[in-house]
């Protein structure tokens, strides 16, 4: 028997062997091909660095595209020649035999007679998958890139909905090396015969491969095993506002991120206006960042923290939730618009405006007094303009006033000779010391960061805030504001704040010298050319302030106020939001769908639902299932997609809580190869830091509004009680907690977490 098995095994592992040199071969084809692409391009910089020299206007233009576009080819190539080649589908014939611009047969349905009645079939075509799409010399087409329509079939084929494929292969290779073939039949009753020999199927899939895989402190992308639920968003079309929901580990992170990349590659024309991904946390940006990398290379994709929208700001502290509900809140907006004009009252830099204003015209005395100063204030108000662009308004109708005043009007009858003495009095009085100082404390140019001080004052901000917020409230608001550092909700409210003083007028940049000016050789282009385009790109992100696309991840989490700021940036853009209620860490949801809905605007929606976990195994979320029934009642799970066979484990700390979590900690660090987080309440972060201090740099503390859209091999999730307690959206914060892991999970419980004999908490029993 045993003899036996081992003749089974010989031969697996020699057809698997023959399937890697085929796969091997094929590759060594397509690494020719790109040398030779490398070569004319590096071909093309050395020829436009030499056309250089001529110097003619248009030359100069003609190079400057050129080596451009060459410096993108080039770094292409290298970031990606890594495993770039991961795919490949075998198919029958099609229905119409035509053959799209990439070469391949565009039809999806398989011809009448593809699959004959005795279930066999001939391969009439094999497709090779990559992340850029390579051409042969005679524009057949070597692989082909994975947001390209021919690519398609790859994830949207099921065994239930096959269309023409039969066999879906993944790629596993590093550099230029085959290591690896993963197949699923998607028709396995039937035999196909490729060049007349049967086509076989090897591994066990690439999803379960995929997914096995240890986790590091980046998310890697999941080109090769994207499922077609996931295909369905990342390739509907940009028309309007795809709103994508799904519980923890349905991917939608992930979906989104590779719609980016999808709709760049789709009409990078029209997406040269911007795609901005709004990401909760910076930790999550760090996290998502380098998923990939094409993403990054023309500027065109922003990937921001809420906390960093505002250009100067960089904020990452957070409110205690009380307060972050207070700033986050669509009442907040009644009270920043009192503000900015309280704030006007306050005065400049010189302090506040004298009660009357006093100046001399043509050698007498003009005077306003302090009703008609407010008066005045209150029509300039009456200007829908911002603030501080209303200054020019109110420098108008104080001289209006000193003007009536002065009897001048009635003077002479002839318009002209009127109008002549009405500008000569209103030079004489403008440029007057007095006048310009009193312009500058009764109008004064306010920044956001002023008005947001200026709210610091408690009784101050008790006026500002009368019947808007109570006076607990104002205090907690007030004392928060007098802190030095940002904090995340701070961000929304200087952009609304913004928004309604008005944008200062940007300096005007000189054009800077271009230093391919004085390049004449390819050494010297190379690396320059590197800094400028980077610089370039930069550039281009900072001084975008609209985007073609908006995409904003864990949509749940955005306050209104963030809301608003978000949908400033996308007025025109098409949008993709995704996210999962069940985690929503912001107490009234009602409000925050209020917002959404404002944001959004009447564009049409697409709606899309992910229903397929893929982090956690079944053992993991059946435990945080329990969590989700209490938060949101009748609300379904997403179903996991695999099981390990280890449950989690229930340890009640004693008296030395530190060194509990320190123990499980490291027992985790022991059984997985990749990284451990251990997620506190926001306020133990710090503390929980020090447990972990020499455990080295697999171990991870972290917050739990931090822990968003993370995950790591293993997580310790300490005191669901103390989490839970935290905010009035507790429950949901410790599910977001509890669905963290890939692979295994320890709940440290204290005291307040009442236990069960077995270290189950209260809030984790059924
Ligand atoms: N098709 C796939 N193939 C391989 N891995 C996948 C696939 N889809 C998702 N994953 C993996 O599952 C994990 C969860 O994905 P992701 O973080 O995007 O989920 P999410 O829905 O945003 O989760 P959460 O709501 O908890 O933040 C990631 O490691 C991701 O790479």
């Amino acid at each position: 028997m045993a003899a036996q098995d081992a003749a089974v095994d010989s031969t697996a592992d020699s057809v698997r062997d023959r399937e890697i040199a085929v796969e091997q071969t094929h590759l060594d084809q397509v690494y020719r091909r790109l040398e030779e692409k490398i070569d004319e391009a590096e071909f093309l910089m050395n020829d436009a660095a030499k056309r250089g020299q001529v110097g003619t206007p248009g030359a100069l233009a003609e190079r400057d595209a050129q080596v451009y576009r060459a410096g993108i080819h080039l770094n292409r190539l290298n970031n990606e020649f890594e495993d770039f080649l991961f795919g490949r589908i075998d198919l029958v014939l099609g229905k119409d035999g035509e053959r799209g611009p990439d070469g391949a047969y565009t039809s999806v349905e398989p011809a009448d007679d593809a699959i004959r009645e005795d279930l066999t079939a001939d391969i009439a075509e094999t497709l090779h998958i990559g992340r850029i799409g390579v051409l042969d010399a005679d524009y057949s087409p070597l692989v082909i890139d994975w947001r390209a329509p021919a690519a398609a079939p790859f994830y949207r084929s099921t065994p239930k909905d096959p269309g023409r494929v039969v066999r879906r292969r993944v790629i596993r290779s590093k550099g230029r090396k085959v290591l690896g073939v993963e197949d699923d039949l998607m028709r396995p009753e039937v035999t196909a015969f490729l060049d007349g020999r049967e086509l076989p199927a090897i591994g066990d899939g690439a999803l379960m491969a995929a997914l096995g895989r240890a986790r590091t402190h980046t998310m890697r992308d999941i080109v090769s095993s994207i499922q077609a639920e996931q295909d369905l968003v990342i390739r509907a079309p940009a028309a309007s506002v795809a709103e994508v929901s799904g519980g923890p580990g349905t991917g939608k992170t992930a979906v989104a991120l590779h719609r980016a990349a999808y709709l760049l590659y789709q009409d990078r024309r029209r997406y040269a206006g911007g795609i901005l991904i709004v990401s909760p946390t910076p930790l999550l940006v760090a996290y998502t960042e380098g998923v990939l990398p094409s993403l990054g290379e023309e500027g065109q994709v922003a990937i921001r923290a809420l906390g960093s929208l505002v250009d100067g700001a960089e904020a990452t502290t957070y409110d205690e939730p009380a307060v972050a509900r207070i700033k986050g809140s669509a009442r907040m907006l009644k009270v920043l618009r009192k503000a900015v004009r309280g704030a006007l009252e306050l005065g400049g830099p010189a302090g506040p405006a004298p009660e009357r204003l006093r100046v001399v015209a043509f050698g007498r005395r003009q005077e306003l007094e302090a009703e008609e100063l407010e008066r005045i204030r209150q029509a300039v108000l009456g200007g829908t303009a911002p603030i501080n662009l209303l200054r020019p308004r109110a420098r108008k109708l104080l001289l209006d006033a000193l003007w009536a005043k002065s009897g001048g009007a009635n003077r002479h009858t002839d318009p002209e000779l009127a109008a002549e003495l009405r500008s000569a009095f209103d030079e004489d009085i403008s440029t007057e010391d007095v006048f310009m100082d009193f312009l500058a404390a009764w109008w004064p140019e306010l920044t956001p960061r002023g008005v947001l001080t200026a709210m610091a004052d408690e009784r101050r901000l008790g006026r500002w805030s009368r019947r808007v917020l109570t006076p607990r409230e104002t205090r907690m608001l007030a004392r928060s504001l007098r802190r030095e550092e940002l904090s995340v909700h701070d961000v929304a409210l200087l952009d609304e704040l913004q928004g309604l003083l008005g944008a200062p007028a940007r300096p005007k940049k000189k054009r800077e010298l271009d230093p391919l000016d004085q390049l004449t050789g390819l050494e010297e282009l190379m690396p320059r050319r590197e800094e400028t385009q980077r610089e370039r790109a930069e550039r281009l992100a900072a001084e975008r302030t609209e985007y073609a696309h908006v995409i904003v991840d864990e949509a749940q989490d955005l306050t209104p106020m963030q809301w608003r700021m978000v949908g400033r940036r996308g007025r025109h853009a098409t949008w993709t939001v995704v996210g999962d209620p069940a985690q929503s860490s912001w107490p009234d949801p009602q409000e925050a769908a209020e917002a959404r809905d404002e944001a959004l605007g009447t564009r049409p929606r697409r709606r899309f639902t992910l229903t397929v976990n893929y982090r956690n195994p079944a053992e993991i979320a059946e435990l945080a299932a329990k969590v989700l029934r209490r938060a949101m009642p009748g609300m379904e799970p997403p179903s996991a997609v695999r099981s390990t066979g280890l449950t989690p484990r229930f340890v009640t700390a004693g008296e030395d809580l530190a060194a509990a979590v320190r123990a499980e900690t490291a027992d985790l660090l022991a059984q997985v190869d990749g990284t451990v987080g251990v997620v506190v309440a926001m306020d133990r972060r710090a503390e929980a830091a020090g447990w972990l201090a020499d455990l080295g740099e697999r171990a991870v503390a972290l917050g739990s509004l931090e822990a968003k859209g993370l995950e790591y091999d293993a997580t310790v999730v300490v005191s669901p009680a103390e989490i839970e307690a935290e905010s009035p959206a507790g429950l949901r914060v410790l599910y977001v907690a509890l669905t963290r892991a890939t692979q295994q999970l320890t709940v440290v419980s204290t005291e307040l977490d009442a236990p069960t004999a077995d270290g189950v908490p209260a809030l984790l029993t059924e």
